[in-house]
């Protein structure tokens, strides 16, 4: 277990502000007295969804009106200090995601950042695996995505309580307390905690050029903004060609609602993008599994690097038999943007059901399940590509990428981190991105508060935005 926290300490790691922060404001200086344990005095959830459909943003071959959404928890201590967490939704039944989040309050108020940090596994059994919620689960569904909207939060406080951007919390901590924010439940037959370690060790070479060159670089990014499935070819052609004018070489393309719209709409984008760029595709679990073989076969002649949730998402074999039919053509799986916890990702693994990794930091259970899923996935050599978008997914993952770079795979061939242009503006530290690739987040926390103004306007149903909707 985890050593407890010395005087000074919020988990054994020192209270101090990384190089490359903002100055401190006067707030800020308040709430870093090294005295303080943030004890977790209110939990506030709030349904906020913005009416992406009216645009037909973010649709796809099943999501095809989504309001692109988020149940937003809000945490309040008592030193001052606040940590900020969503999870995403597609607008009706975020209503229910709030009520989950009510249901696990209770875990939360009362304990101090301190207790939980100093014992993240145990916090996150708690909330996971609570005897009678647990039954609505376990670890799948709303319950699952409440829970990474509070743990999102959680980690959001510690990474403020610290005065970093959470990427750097983690770059900067000792492996064995990374491996400690893990539960290894249900994963040891293919990751145990040593094997964790050692990965996390080995990986420490190297590792300050891999943060410098972060620093100076940024992680690639890939855009699905152009060609969503409700744009027409003419919405198409101009955003692809306005992201080629702004450096994009890596474009997603929505399929799976009518083949030959979709061989059109393919050919286009790829004459426009020439050879060299990078092409994928995504049907979000549209077919079954020999439609998924015979559709994407009459794709091949784009040259798709992947199909996206080719059929269910929690098909492992059929994703197996797909990534096998597909591989003589260079065709690989990605998929992760609904497989639920780590065990899932980890039989897709041992199947080889999967070519690409698409974690997901608003689907898993926070940060905790993403380390598991880093660490798998490293040990079986796939590339991790996470899933994005969405409102939030953006300014969440880029976090985990770059931990995932600087301390675990070291490597950058064949992944891409998902970026879509949506939304951004609601957040007080937007993603940025140079040159297609996602800067290092500066500002402390896990880049989740929305701006307060947005989060009125967009409130379900009382904001102006949808009051507004409702007298149309
Ligand atoms: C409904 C959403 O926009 C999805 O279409 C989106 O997350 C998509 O699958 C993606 O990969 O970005
Ligand atoms: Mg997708």
């Amino acid at each position: 277990m985890f050593k407890p926290a010395r005087h000074g300490e919020v988990g054994g790691v020192s209270l101090q502000r990384s190089q490359q922060q903002k100055p401190l404001r006067s707030h800020d200086r308040l709430n870093l007295c090294a005295e303080m344990s943030h004890k977790i005095v209110n939990l506030r959830v709030r349904d906020v969804r913005f009416p992406t459909s009216l645009e037909q943003h973010g649709s796809d071959a099943m999501h095809t009106d989504p309001d692109y959404s988020a149940a937003y928890v809000v945490l309040d201590t008592d030193s001052g200090l606040k940590g900020f967490g969503l999870t995403f939704t597609l607008g009706k039944g975020t209503e229910i995601v709030l009520c989950a989040v009510k249901a696990l309050a209770g875990l939360v108020i009362g304990k101090s950042l301190q207790e939980i940090v100093s014992n993240f596994r145990g916090f996150y059994r708690l909330l996971t695996s609570d005897g009678q919620m647990r039954w609505l689960g376990p670890e799948k569904g709303v319950i699952h995505l409440a829970t990474a909207a509070v743990l999102n939060a959680v980690w959001d406080l510690w990474a403020r309580a610290e005065g970093k951007p959470l990427w750097k919390l983690l770059v900067d901590m000792d492996p064995k307390q990374i491996v400690s924010c893990i539960d290894f439940r249900y994963i040891t037959d293919v990751l145990t905690e040593e094997e964790a370690l050692d990965i996390l060790v080995k990986a420490q070479e190297g590792k300050k050029q891999r943060e410098d060159q972060m620093l100076k670089e940024g992680y690639p990014a890939y855009t699905t903004s152009c060609a969503w499935l409700g744009y027409s070819d003419q919405q198409l052609k101009q955003l692809c060609s306005d992201a080629l004018k702004s450096g994009w070489t890596r474009f997603k393309v929505k399929v799976g609602a009518d083949l030959e719209d979709d061989i059109r709409r393919c050919r286009l984008i790829r004459k426009m993008i020439g050879p060299s760029s990078t092409l994928m595709i995504d049907a979000n679990q549209r077919w079954d599994v020999a439609e998924a073989i015979s559709w994407v076969s009459r794709l091949a002649e784009v040259k798709p690097l992947w199909i996206e949730e080719p059929t269910s998402p929690d098909d492992i074999l059929g994703h197996a038999a797909i990534s096998k039919a597909l591989a003589p053509l260079g065709i690989g799986v990605a998929t992760g943007e609904q497989c639920h916890n780590r065990v899932m990702f980890k039989q897709f693994l041992q199947a080889s059901a999967l070519q690409f990794v698409q974690i997901d930091s608003c689907r898993l259970g926070s940060v905790n399940e993403n380390l598991a899923v880093l660490l798998m996935a490293y040990k079986f050599q796939v590339p991790v590509c996470p899933h994005a978008g969405g409102v939030g997914l953006c300014e969440l993952v880029q976090h985990l990428i770059l931990f995932d770079y600087i301390c675990v795979s070291a490597d950058l061939r064949n992944r891409m981190c998902e970026y879509v242009d949506h939304l951004h503006e609601h957040f007080t530290s937007p993603v940025v991105i140079q040159d297609a690739h996602y800067m290092p987040p500066k500002d402390p926390g896990y880049s989740c508060e929305m701006l307060e103004e947005s989060v009125n306007r967009h409130e379900y149903p009382e904001g102006d935005i949808w009051k507004q909707e409702i007298q149309k």
